[in-house]
């Protein structure tokens, strides 16, 4: 099976380079220097350098030069999944989606706005405690593999697999999703706490509580608890509340040592997700009638209405509730 990857950022390079393994590759990347690297130099100097690409993986800049694909990894940040898919050449190829959050100008799903594009489409959704580089670098990995059919999830997770690369399925398409989104909003949060100094009680404390508030949405939304206890929601989130590897974990590192969100986001070359995330989440937690204070508060951070300090002082001044409301 040859394996197309359909975005040249840090994720899709290491995905591509996961699929050499076992096959040959087309990796499409918007920049020119990137198709330029991986073709020449074997390497994505842009997005995840130092690490060296495998000859089996080919880079375009030809979106339609995936068409010969047999399965299409879609790699785009969320918010340019719909564009990318909107220009995919092959209607029935099986896409496995890779983005972790929420469309904002719909608040739908990956999964959900690849529907729209591609009705009919046989989906997948690839997520899990995955930092790009370490997966480049072949240091072990497990993900959750989300797909609604057994049989197509087999033949596409069996392409995929590596000996270090290691896929669970799951039927639970929503569960992966949700975690993955929902884990880079609570991700900022922590970064926040750490950059505030506010020590490990705080940061187990949110992680705790964010996971919360990530099954209260997953349920609502008709996911499953176990999917969210699983590698796409609490391995996912436990990674990224730990490290300044992540993105989103930094963004809210820089907001805890008092940095504006503006000068923070401006001029990035890289995707922190949860930024977009966030207020859409917010949003839509509202409609629902579903309580998410962290997430809300990242919401007040990432718009400048409220300090560090507010609101700290707000979350912790809450009324007192059961743990397991
Ligand atoms: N980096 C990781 O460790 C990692 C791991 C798992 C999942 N992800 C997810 O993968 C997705 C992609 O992240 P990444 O880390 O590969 O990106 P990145 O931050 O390394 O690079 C940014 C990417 O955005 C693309 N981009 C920018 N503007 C675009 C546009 N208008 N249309 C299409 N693409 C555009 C760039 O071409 C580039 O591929 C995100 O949803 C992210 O959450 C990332
Ligand atoms: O760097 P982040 O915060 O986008 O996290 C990367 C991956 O999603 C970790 O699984």
């Amino acid at each position: 099976m040859k394996v197309g990857v359909i975005g040249g950022g840090a994720w899709g390079t290491a995905l591509a380079e996961v699929a050499a393994s076992g096959g040959d590759v087309l990796l499409w990347a918007r920049e020119p220097e990137v198709v330029q690297g991986v073709n020449t130099a074997r390497e994505n100097t842009l997005f995840l350098p130092g690490v060296r690409l495998s000859e089996t993986i080919t880079a375009t800049s030809d979106l339609g030069a995936l068409g010969d694909c047999d399965m299409l990894l879609v790699v785009a940040p969320a918010q340019h999944v719909r564009s990318v898919l909107e220009r995919v050449p092959s209607r029935g190829t099986p896409i496995v989606l890779c983005a972790k959050g929420i469309e904002a100008a719909t608040r739908k799903l990956v999964g959900e706005v690849a529907a729209d594009v591609l009705p009919g489409a046989p989906l997948a959704v690839l997520s899990g405690p995955t930092f790009a580089r370490e997966v480049a670098m072949g240091l072990p990995t497990a993900i959750t593999f989300a797909c609604a059919d057994r049989a197509l999830a087999d033949r596409l997770m069996a392409r995929i697999a590596a000996p270090r690369f290691r896929p669970y399925w799951t039927d639970d398409v929503i569960g992966a999703e949700v975690g993955g989104a929902i884990k880079n909003v609570l991700a900022i949060a922590c970064g926040v706490v750490v950059g505030r100094k506010l020590g490990e009680n705080a940061r187990a404390a949110l992680i705790s509580r964010g996971f919360a508030e990530m099954l209260r949405f997953g349920i609502a939304k008709g996911a499953r608890s176990e999917t969210m206890r699983g590698l796409s929601g609490l391995g996912d989130l436990v990674l990224t509340c730990s490290s300044t590897q992540s993105r989103n974990f930094s963004l809210g590192y820089g907001l805890g040592e008092g940095k504006s969100a503006r000068d923070l986001l401006s001029d990035r070359l890289t995707v922190a997700e949860g930024a977009f995330t966030a207020p859409v989440l917010d949003a839509a937690a509202d409609e629902l009638g579903i309580d998410m204070p962290i997430t809300r508060a990242v919401c007040s951070l990432l718009d400048g209405s409220a300090s560090v300090d507010a609101v700290i002082a707000d979350l912790l001044s809450r009324p007192l509730r059961d743990e397991d409301a």
